[in-house]
């Protein structure tokens, strides 16, 4: 992009200055070496003995444990540390885009993708997909296209999509002729009749508004079963198909090619794609169907720009391809923005995030921290990417030792081997790899060229071909964002953090104790996973183009379920400590208990201070922080426990889907959306096996200290740590003592929970 010095640019990269963080968290690290160098010394001084002269009762193995879990958790620290150390923010400029006569604006084709119209109802992804149809964007009917894969293989999904390229034809008029701001139907009618407005816009809103209620309902009262049967054949494709064992169904709902020459203010082009499934081949859930997507749009209309999102996943910001634009475009080297992701934010969030999934600190913090580095992580939903990078093509800039296939021309054969052996599919790959960025699509109807976009489709396509290597997204993880991610950053493409205002895109968090866990334990599965797998950011940042400061990065994340065992043996050494009249911390006489004091007093105001500065309230920072040792010892663990299970061999990982909300709040009016709920999974066994524990262990101490007067092995450190455990897991002490329901832990889960804290109570005081 040629550039001369007097014009303004289209982007920013605004350095975040943090003395004071700075400081803090040196502080904090202080005094976690301070801790260890203590403890150090003392299981030196001593060794076979008791830990310490002055107390006797200290237990060495405990004391050797915690020397363990502390170090790591000073590791933790310090991997934290690096990635907050240097944040910068993007400042994006669309309004110059018009001004710049020298930026033509590339074609984007924008991905959705549902799994189960059950957990995900298809009024959702209609609204989603209604929300990206009128986006703002230069002649956006040509420019755009919005393709949906339905793994669900649902003829009512299909159904609804249909109808939704109906209403579209009035709908994106509307909003632009109006300026809507945010175009997904449902939140735009939620807040009610608009107050001001003259006579005209009053009328079309009216209008407007009766349309999307009749398309509500007749997608709310489709059923499955007439639709197969309707007398058209509409549907015929859908007779007999098996979800997992069905042969690819694709359709052009909307066709903007067709005979609309010239007509660039038409509608975007809408297609709808159920791959092919077969129980045959593993079908890779949404890594595999991000693929197909990929390539039956590159057969149909080849963008060089590819926007993914969740079907919950509404753009709340009309000019949201315009503020990427400005970041795929606005750098002097395109190596600066290899995908551009945008932060995952939530509509009709739960007030004080009582589940700890709005992941706002975390994306304030970390986020902001990471774009300093080599760039954002790709977080699976509202993410542009560059459709060469996605092919594999590394950056201008990067000097391979090794000659890689994909710069100058590759061979016929070369590209078949890596894509497959479509040849639609390898001409218009050539063109995406020779970097040309303004390809004119082929004028041609899109539904003349199905036939080309259902041989791509099928499960067999990828057989000894490079898709879920190098090629596309990768396979072999639950969380197959950050793994896809990492191995763009791998080949050396920087990426940048899109954060416009409003913000750009706003998703569903689950709620409820079985949902949240179930998603974080996916989460932790997947990374576990990443971990143990050539591709974990150590191996690339060795081997390849992945940054060191970026891989500590990564491992912040990646390093999730490996915490759980280590939270949880520190977790069990304070009751342990209580029911065996030992102690594992410093007793308030010592001078180790002014470190351990200090540390847990400022670790958790420094986290408090996060919360306030992201303008969050008190209530959310206690829910978060503990959510944060429920997810610990429940999802993570079993996370952690389950990829064991499958690297021995003895079970498989899948992806379990996120229930999506259709009004955003699924409890009934006399229930409380907030309180955590229960269900009879195994995630609930640990942490309230821990909730009794810690119960039965202070308990036990106080008894010891009060009644039998023989207390002084375990100290106030000890009790401090039980209590404090009691608090985290008070939605647990509730669920067990009163709720009623789903408030209520079911006796299953009491049962052998119950078990395991007799067990761990037995072992301990024989010891
Ligand atoms: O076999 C499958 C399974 C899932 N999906 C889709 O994948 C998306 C994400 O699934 P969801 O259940 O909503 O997961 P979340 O936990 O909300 O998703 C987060 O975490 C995932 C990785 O675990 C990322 O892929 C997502 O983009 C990210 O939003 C949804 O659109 C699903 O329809 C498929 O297309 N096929
Ligand atoms: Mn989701």
């Amino acid at each position: 992009m040629a550039k001369s010095a007097t014009k303004l640019p289209l982007q920013e990269r605004v350095p975040l200055r943090r003395t004071a963080w700075k400081l803090a968290d040196l502080a904090v690290l202080s005094l976690l070496l301070a801790l260890l160098a203590r403890r150090a010394a003392l299981l030196l001084a001593a060794p076979g003995t008791g830990v310490n002269a002055a107390a006797p009762s200290s237990c060495t193995w405990c004391w050797l444990a915690a020397l363990v879990c502390e170090a790591w958790f000073t590791v933790v620290w310090l991997i934290n540390v690096n990635a907050k150390w240097n944040p910068v923010r993007f400042d994006t400029h669309p309004e110059r885009l018009a001004e710049r006569t020298d930026v033509e604006l590339p074609a984007v084709d924008m991905f959705v993708t549902t799994a189960d119209p059950k957990l995900e109802p298809p009024i959702v992804t209609v609204n989603t997909v209604l929300s990206l149809l009128a986006l703002d964007y230069p002649t956006a009917g040509k420019k755009l296209a919005c393709y949906v894969s339905d793994d669900g293989c649902s003829p009512v999904t299909c159904f609804a999509l249909r109808e939704a390229a109906e209403f579209a034809k009035l709908w994106v008029p509307f909003c632009k002729k109006h300026g809507v701001s945010v175009r997904a139907p449902f939140v735009y009618f939620s807040s009610g009749a608009p107050e001001r407005g003259d006579g005209e816009f009053q009328r079309d809103w009216t209008a407007m508004k009766n349309e999307y209620e009749k398309l509500a309902s007749r997608i709310e009262n489709a059923d499955e079963e007439s639709l197969l049967r309707r007398g058209d054949g509409e549907f015929a494709e859908f007779v007999g198909a098996e979800r997992r064992d069905h042969p690819t169904i694709i359709k052009v709902l909307w066709d903007n090619g067709k005979g609309k020459a010239g007509d660039g203010d038409g509608i975007p082009g809408l297609i709808y794609i159920s791959r092919e499934k077969s129980p045959r081949h593993h079908h890779h859930f949404k890594a595999g169907a991000m693929n197909v997507l990929t390539r039956v749009s590159a057969v149909l209309t080849n963008a060089p720009i590819m926007l993914n999102v969740d079907c919950d996943m509404f753009a709340n910001n009309a000019q949201v391809a315009l503020h990427a634009m400005c970041l795929l475009l606005g750098f002097d080297d395109e190596v600066h923005s290899g995908f551009v992701q945008a932060p995952q934010k939530f509509y009709g969030a739960l007030k004080d995030d009582p589940f700890g999934n709005q992941l706002e600190v975390i994306y304030e913090k970390l986020g902001f921290g990471i774009a300093g580095l080599q760039g954002m992580f790709y977080g699976g939903t509202g993410c542009f990417h560059r459709r060469k990078v996605i092919y594999g093509v590394p950056p201008e800039s990067t000097t391979d030792v090794q000659p890689t296939r994909m710069r100058g021309s590759p061979s016929y054969k070369e590209l078949q081997k890596m894509f497959g052996s479509s040849t639609e599919f390898i001409e218009s790959a050539r063109s995406i790899i020779s970097g040309e960025m303004f390809a004119t699509a082929p004028a041609v109807d899109l539904s003349s060229r199905v036939e080309e976009a259902k041989q791509v489709s099928n499960c067999s396509y990828e057989a000894g071909t490079n898709w879920g290597q190098e090629v596309g997204w990768v396979y072999g993880s639950m969380t197959e964002d950050i793994l896809t991610g990492q191995r763009v950053h791998a080949a050396g493409w920087r990426s940048a953090l899109l954060n416009p205002n409003p913000p750009a895109f706003l998703g569903a968090a689950p709620t409820g104790g079985p949902a949240s866990l179930t998603q974080y334990k996916r989460w932790a599965t997947g990374l576990l996973e990443i971990i143990l797998s050539r591709n974990n950011p150590i191996l690339l940042s060795i081997s390849k183009h992945l940054e060191f400061r970026q891989c500590l990065g990564y491992l912040v994340i990646d390093v999730w379920p490996l915490r759980a065992p280590l939270e949880l043996c520190y977790a069990l050494l304070g009751p342990y400590c209580l029911l065996s009249n030992q102690s594992f911390l410093p007793k308030a006489s010592e001078p180790g208990f002014i470190i351990a004091l200090a540390l847990f007093l400022i670790y958790n105001a420094y986290n408090f201070l996060e919360y306030k500065e992201c303008r969050l309230s008190a209530r959310a920072w206690w829910n978060n922080l503990r959510m944060q040792r429920i997810v610990s010892s429940s999802a993570w663990l079993l996370a952690f426990l389950t990829v064991v299970l499958k690297t021995l061999g003895l079970s498989e990982t899948v992806f379990e889907v996120t229930r999506k909300d259709a009004d955003g709040d699924a409890a009934g009016a006399d229930e409380d959306p907030g309180r955590f709920t229960f269900d009879a999974s195994p995630v609930f066994v640990p942490p309230t096996a821990l909730t009794i524990l810690n119960l039965v262990a202070i308990a036990v101490g106080v008894w010891r200290a009060v009644v039998a007067g023989a207390g002084g092995g375990a100290g106030v450190g000890e009790f401090v740590c039980c209590g404090w455990l009691v608090l985290c897991f008070w939605p647990f002490v509730r669920g067990l003592v009163g709720g009623k329901g789903s408030y209520g832990i079911p006796w299953s889960v009491k049962i052998k929970a119950g078990l395991l804290v007799a067990a761990f109570v037995h072992f301990s005081i024989r010891n």
